[in-house]
């Protein structure tokens, strides 16, 4: 008999199960989406319920196209957008309030406070590898605490639990309020604000100063072995749950970035860059972030730098959507193409502030350089240059952390489909740029997970043997205009700075 493995990839826009067969090839994949709800400018929101019905439904979805029965599925990894956080009463399995997505900037007065106890936005961060910014889960869950009405009172009851999407839907996958088991991985709780990279464990000093009751949080397991099976009612009945890895971990485990210096970047909602560190916790000087890139089983934690950006493909989104502009996503590049270059326009999508490498609350968004020259076909040119020259700014700074070059850059993602941009990213990276074959890279390495855990998989050369090329671009523009056009980027970002006074 075949055997499979799935995963479930509970991401910002979308929920999705794909099977994976022992090549890493997809077999069946399912896929929801869910509203995105912004209540008040710079907050956003997700509604929990409406998240795990489209697991379930997806889970059921995927099963049914690849016409198996669940014990065809030998193991299921889950990875999940990081940082948005939930908290829900343990009785009734009822969230207190939405998920507030990690591009949610409300906790910026609640960051400020807590840096002013001392250490500013470096404070946490020789503990945590994080500097205190809005985008980590902690001072969300702070928020909810301090906000909605009674909820602090239940949390100091240990009614309440807090947890990432992970943690949600591994709690509801097995049983609920029926048994359901209240865990998270490293990836994620390296996320929180809340937990020691040297120890991996919750710092108990952190959560008191943040009125966290350790009581709420999920137990740190490691990202690869057996927390529960799922519950009899579900469409994968009986398999049992083996893996967690955040998406972006998930998605450097699955381009095979294994081995110190070996380095992936991903396009999505927003951009994500992750360079495996090996064993060795590098401390950034350069803000990226320090995390936890895997632990499998009971092998030594591996940690990565990160190069965070909050808004890449959502611009494209708000292009299509707040104006119109475009009617799918694919269509900017049809716009981008019949122009020669961006006609001097430079877009900063600094929505939710600017996260790496300048974490600046304070910034917004801003075009510069407008002229009457400029249309249409240059605003979707600058649209997608931005994500292009974002990730060189992170990777510039990796760079420099690291001491060592990038030689070439592994991509995947929603947006790599798009050509101009990949040339684009060769050309301001002055680096050949690589995409896999498999482009789902991060259920693919949620999948590799739990398959590790039941010997589906039998070790990482697995991994290494499954990866194959599918396209590269290589550099085509000469030095001196790729080094003023990047020069033009790094003034357009300074005038962002300072808007948000108060
Ligand atoms: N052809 C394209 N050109 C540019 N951007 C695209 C294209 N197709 C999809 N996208 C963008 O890719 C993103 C979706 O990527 P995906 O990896 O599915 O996101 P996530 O996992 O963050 O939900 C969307 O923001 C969308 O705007
Ligand atoms: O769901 P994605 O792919 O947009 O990823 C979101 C990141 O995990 C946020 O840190």
């Amino acid at each position: 008999m075949t055997s499979y493995v799935a995963a479930i990839d509970q991401g910002t826009t979308s929920t999705r199960c794909m099977i994976f067969d022992h090549s890493g090839r997809v077999v069946a994949s399912d896929q929801r989406e869910h509203e995105q709800i912004f209540p008040q400018a710079g907050w956003v929101e997700h509604d929990a319920e409406e998240i795990w019905e489209n697991t379930r439904a997806v889970a059921g979805g995927a099963i049914a196209k690849a016409d198996l029965h669940p014990a065809d599925i030998v193991a299921v990894g889950i990875t999940n957008q990081r940082e948005t956080a939930l908290v829900w009463d343990r009785n009734t399995g009822k969230p207190v309030y939405h998920a507030i997505v990690w591009q949610d900037t409300r906790t910026d007065k609640i960051a400020a406070e807590l840096g002013a106890l001392g250490g500013g936005q470096e404070r946490y961060r020789s503990k945590t590898g994080l500097p205190l910014a809005t985008y980590f889960s902690g001072p969300k869950v702070k928020w909810i605490l301090d906000n909605v009405e009674g909820v602090r009172a239940r949390a100091e009851a240990g009614d309440l639990l807090f947890g990432n999407m992970d943690t949600w839907v591994l709690w509801n996958m097995t049983g609920g309020t029926n048994g359901g088991v209240h865990v998270t991985d490293p990836t994620n709780a390296s996320r929180t604000l809340l937990m020691d990279l040297d120890t991996l464990q919750w710092d108990a000093e952190i959560a008191a100063e943040m009125g966290i009751p350790l009581s709420m949080l999920p137990e740190i397991r490691s990202s690869s072995e057996e927390y529960g099976k799922v519950r009899e009612r579900g469409a994968l009945a009986g398999v049992p749950i083996a893996g967690i890895l955040g998406d972006q971990q998930a998605a450097t485990f699955g381009q095979a970035c294994l081995s110190p210096g070996e380095a992936k970047n991903t396009y999505g909602t927003g951009n994500f860059m992750l360079l495996n560190t090996g064993t060795e916790k590098v401390m950034s000087e350069n803000g990226l972030l320090t995390t936890v890139c895997y632990k499998i089983g009971s092998n030594d934690t591996v940690y990565a730098l990160e190069g965070s950006i909050a808004v890449t493909g959502s611009l494209v989104q708000w292009l299509r959507d707040n104006l119109g502009m475009i009617g799918t996503a694919a269509e900017i590049e049809e716009h981008a193409r019949k122009v020669e270059d961006n006609g001097g326009a430079y877009f900063v999508p600094a929505f939710s502030g600017l996260f790496a490498p300048y974490w600046r609350s304070d910034a917004r968004g801003a075009i510069v350089g407008l002229t009457r020259f400029v249309n249409k076909g240059h605003l979707a040119r600058a649209v997608l240059e931005a994500t292009a020259f974002q990730s060189r700014e992170v990777i510039d700074a990796m760079n420099a952390d690291s001491g060592v070059p990038l030689k070439s850059l592994k991509v995947d993602g929603g947006m790599v489909v798009n050509e101009l941009l990949m040339q684009f990213q060769a050309d301001i990276l002055g680096v050949p740029v690589i995409r896999p074959v498999v482009n789902e890279t991060t259920a693919l390495g949620a999948a590799y997970a739990a398959g590790l855990a039941v010997g589906f998989w039998k070790s990482e050369d697995d991994i290494r043997t499954n990866w194959a090329k599918d396209k590269q671009w290589d550099p085509a523009m000469d030095e001196s205009r790729r080094e003023s056009e990047y020069h033009n980027w790094k003034k357009a970002v300074t005038k962002t700075f300072d808007w948000v006074t108060d």
